[in-house]
């Protein structure tokens, strides 16, 4: 899998690489630029053709001097190049200073001002290509004044004739990457999450913010270069393993992508090489009441098709002539209430449940759930038995290590009200058209929004803060689903740039995820490979499917995604 950095631990690589004495700051940044303009090219090819012009945004740190290094690199290649520099480019760090001083000795430099950029664009029209680079890692609060403004002008660029795109480097601008929240809330910029930037260039590994919330949309495609420094990477290892995110990914060359795959593969290769259906697990769905079994049914396709050894479904008396009429593979048993299931889960090779799906709400479902937890197996709790969590402190007094809380954001806000509104709270509220107005209250709003500081609260946070409070495995559904332990080891499946597939959106498509998951407990994964496995599998599906998907056909593709994963 490969590991989504933070800020922090990008900068504690380079630091250790520099100390190393095996490379200089000044090295890695020549080879930043010179990966940003190969990426360019390999994404434009007609800009390899012939010169171009370009536009670019140079910041006060770093971000910006490798924004000067691929300035002389374009103008080496004849490129019409004019820089506009945010801030006294003599304060620039050392490596990038030098940088500077490099472009200046034939290029020129323009001071970063809106009237500066709008002269410039009235001038000339609009440039071929326009290169940010005015902040990346080194971003702490938002971005304010004249800069701010022309990030709102570049939003749309690229998207009419002769009107050039925009390449971020290592982040678009004001982007905190370790959480994906755009720093600032107002203005052109802010509301021009998806027409950014076409591509972002980042170096040595994805960052987390890369993945979450506004970056994906920001970001536009993303390319990671390799700058020479893996072999320092994880040298962070305090606490490793609770600061680590990986990405859930997979393509078919991707050997990065094992950790999540291996569960799926080991499981599918078991599954072939033994005899006994249970050996392969034996997974029960509890089903809703009578015309409510729909859900779980998908649920126990999806577990049964994944490779569970025998998957039955638990339900109550008069829901069965309804459930044995549309399933032939799977089982039922007839459980009218608790105490029932409480009988039935006596038998040790049912291990991993899963309940949720079209349960219902009122006491006895509350007791179903009770029952569910109190077998302590590994389980899936999903959809209905989450807004029952929720309402009853007793049956969250009840989660153990083994459960997976699988919430969508408003289930996740009915259990976690308090982590769920640090995560969608704007750093700083919007201000009212009164406090606009007002020119004095403005400028106080605009202030505090400068005085804000440090990486957002972020998607991995607000999970792992969960996770712990739950003491169990909470996956955070998404297109950026987020997946955490108590202990902080965090998985980030992220259904963006290639992998988007905006038809999983359908309903139904939750409880087959569920069902995929506990298919994968009951073959003997722990809750974060089956989470992770899960996941993964289920946007394939997707992906295998196409547009028209409905939840019932993706069970039907899983056969066929684990075909091309195990060749
Ligand atoms: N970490 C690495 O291994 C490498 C980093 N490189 C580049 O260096 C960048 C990081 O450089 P830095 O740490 O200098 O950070 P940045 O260049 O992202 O920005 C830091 C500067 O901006 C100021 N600043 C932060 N927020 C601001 C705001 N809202 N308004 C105005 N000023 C603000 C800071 O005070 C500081 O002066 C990376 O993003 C990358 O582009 C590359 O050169 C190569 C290697
Ligand atoms: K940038």
């Amino acid at each position: 899998m490969t590991e989504l950095l933070t800020s922090a631990q990008m900068r504690a690589n380079e630091h250790a690489a520099i100390a190393s004495g095996e490379v200089t700051g000044l090295e890695l940044m020549e080879r930043a630029g010179r990966g940003v303009v190969d990426a360019i090219f390999e994404h434009w090819w007609t800009y390899r053709q012939r010169p171009h012009r370009a536009v670019i945004l140079c910041g006060p740190g770093n971000n910006g001097g490798d924004g000067y290094v691929v300035a002389r690199l374009l103008r080496d290649l004849n490129w019409d190049v004019t820089v506009f520099a945010l801030g006294d480019p003599e304060r620039l760090p050392p490596d990038a200073l030098t940088n500077y001083n490099r472009w200046v000795e034939t290029g020129r430099v323009a001071p970063l001002t809106l009237a500066n950029y709008d002269a410039y664009s009235d001038a000339h029209g609009p440039a071929d290509l326009y290169i940010d680079a005015l902040f990346g890692t080194g971003i702490t609060r938002p971005v304010t004044g004249d800069a701010w403004e022309v990030l709102g002008r570049l939003v749309g660029m690229g998207q009419g004739m002769g009107v050039g795109p925009v390449v971020a480097v290592d982040a678009p601008s004001g982007l905190c990457m370790d959480s994906g929240r755009l720093l600032g809330a107002e203005g052109a910029y802010a509301w021009g999450l998806n027409q950014f930037a076409a591509l972002t260039v980042t170096f040595d590994c994805p960052k987390v913010g890369h993945y979450l919330a506004d970056g994906p949309g920001l970001c536009g495609r993303l390319a990671v270069v390799d700058i020479g420094i893996q072999k320092w990477r994880g040298q962070y290892v305090v606490g490793k393993a609770a600061q680590s995110v990986w990405l859930a990914e997979m393509t078919p060359d991707d050997l990065g992508a094992r950790a999540v795959t291996l569960p799926v593969k080991q499981a599918w290769h078991a599954h072939h090489g033994q005899t006994h259906k249970y050996s392969h697990g034996h997974a029960m769905v509890v089903t809703g009441g009578e015309g409510h079994t729909g859900a779980a049914r998908l649920a126990a396709r999806g577990a049964l098709r994944i490779g569970a050894g025998l998957v039955t479904l638990a339900v109550p008396g008069p829901a069965m002539p309804e459930v044995a009429a549309q399933i032939t593979a799977v089982m039922m048993r007839e459980i009218s209430d608790a105490r029932a299931l409480d009988t039935v889960l006596e038998d040790e090779r049912l291990n991993a449940l899963c309940i949720g799906p079209g349960l219902g709400f009122g006491p006895a479902r509350a007791d179903l759930v009770r029952a569910v937890l109190q077998a302590k197996r590994p389980t899936v709790l999903d959809a209905d038995a989450l807004t029952l969590l929720a309402e009853h402190e007793e049956l969250r007094d009840l989660l153990h290590d083994g459960c997976i809380l699988t919430p969508h954001g408003g289930e996740f806000a009915r259990l976690f009200p308090d982590i769920a509104a640090k995560l969608t709270a704007p750093r700083l509220p919007k201000p009212s058209d009164s406090q606009s107005a007002d020119l004095a209250a403005h400028n106080a709003y605009r202030s505090a929004l400068a005085a804000q500081t440090g990486p957002a609260y972020s998607k991995v946070d607000a999970v792992r803060e969960a996770a712990k409070r739950a003491g169990c495995t909470v996956l955070l559904k998404g297109a950026d689903t987020v997946i955490a332990r108590p202990e902080g080891a965090a998985v980030v499946h992220a259904a963006v740039y290639d992998r988007a597939a905006p038809w999983l959106a359908t309903a139904g498509s939750g409880d087959v995820l569920a069902g995929i998951m506990t298919g994968l407990l009951a073959m003997g994964q722990t809750s974060v490979q089956a989470a992770a496995g899960a996941v993964w599998m289920h946007t394939e599906c997707a992906r295998a499917f196409g547009p028209g998907l409905i939840a019932e056909d993706l069970p039907e593709q899983i056969p066929t995604v684990v075909k091309a994963l195990v060749k």
